[in-house]
């Protein structure tokens, strides 16, 4: 499968491409940054710090994408949407790793997903997709005496919160309680704030340093259970963001998740 890397230059970027090149049945077919990016031009496996792999970085989408069977997209909002358009008129599966989409992003994503292959997740990674099953199963076992809370942290450059993890984790535990998300969340405290209201599922988020990525949902009651996810490598969501668009091709068109790609659904998760 030939599969393009967009934001080839970034730091999920260069994990992406050295995860393509290991991986048996997949080939580089190209890498796209941005019109004006010192990254164009310069040879993908060596920015990713492989040796060369002959697939210099081009900011020219069109050509890129009716040359791929398949993207992974890990940039920007705004980047994304405008992906998706070019993905379902290039019939080619689009993985969105990206994550801090508005409601407006998300209902473009969905009509996009009428003529495409989309997989998108606000985690790739394995462990956190059974995390938010396993969220998902205890939310359903504990009454609201439990009171949920979402904390995450992660390094200093990112630009989004809560978490596109954060949000899968807060939307599992809703849907085990069998409440909505947005009626029920709480994402920031400051001043008076008065007490916690039975039911709520809050979220906090700490930045700082190179942190990859640290989640934790706490179940709080006359016990505490506490469900957790260290991510140490970013390898992780790449070797689901491949797994992903091996998996997608040849499926009809719609909007995935990884529950749909790990199975986990199947499995009663
Ligand atoms: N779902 C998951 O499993 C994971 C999701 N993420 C998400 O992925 C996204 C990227 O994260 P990260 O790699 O850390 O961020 P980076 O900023 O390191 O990488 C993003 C890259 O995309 C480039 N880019 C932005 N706009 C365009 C465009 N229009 N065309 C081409 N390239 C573009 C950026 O270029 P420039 O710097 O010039 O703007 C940059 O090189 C975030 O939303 C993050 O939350 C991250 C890890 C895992
Ligand atoms: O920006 C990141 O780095 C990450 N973003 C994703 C998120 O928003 O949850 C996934 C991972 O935690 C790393």
């Amino acid at each position: 499968m030939r599969i393009a890397v967009l934001g080839a230059a970034g730091r999920m970027g260069q994990a992406l491409t050295r995860t393509l090149a290991e991986t048996p049945g997949c080939t580089v077919a190209g890498g796209l940054e941005a019109e004006g990016s010192p990254a164009i031009g310069q040879d993908i496996g060596t920015l990713a710090g492989l040796d060369p792999l002959g697939v210099a970085i081009t900011d020219d989408a069109l050509h890129l994408f009716a040359h791929a069977d398949g993207v992974l997209d890990f940039t920007s909002p705004a980047a994304t949407v405008a992906f998706a358009g070019l993905a379902a008129q290039a019939r080619i599966v689009h993985v969105i790793g990206t994550t801090g989409f508005s409601e407006d992003d998300l209902i473009k994503l969905e009509a996009a997903a009428r003529h495409a292959v989309i997989v998108k997740a606000g985690n790739m990674s394995m462990g956190v997709n059974l995390l938010a099953a396993l969220t998902a199963r205890v939310a359903a076992t504990l009454g609201p005496e439990f009171d949920i809370e979402i904390l995450e942290m992660h390094h200093r450059h990112k630009r989004d919160a809560p978490s596109g993890t954060s949000l899968m984790l807060g939307a599992a535990a809703a849907k085990g309680r069998e409440v909505s998300l947005a009626e029920h969340s709480v994402r920031t405290r400051d001043g008076e704030t008065g007490p916690r209201r039975t039911g709520d599922i809050g979220f906090a988020a700490l930045r700082g340093g190179d942190v990859v990525g640290e989640h934790r949902v706490i179940f709080a009651g006359r016990e505490r259970i506490e469900l957790a996810h260290i991510a140490s490598d970013r390898g992780i969501f790449a070797r689901g963001a491949v797994t992903a668009a091996l998996w997608g091709r040849g499926k009809s068109p719609g909007l995935y998740s990884m529950a749909d790609v790990l199975g986990l659904q199947v499995l009663g998760l």
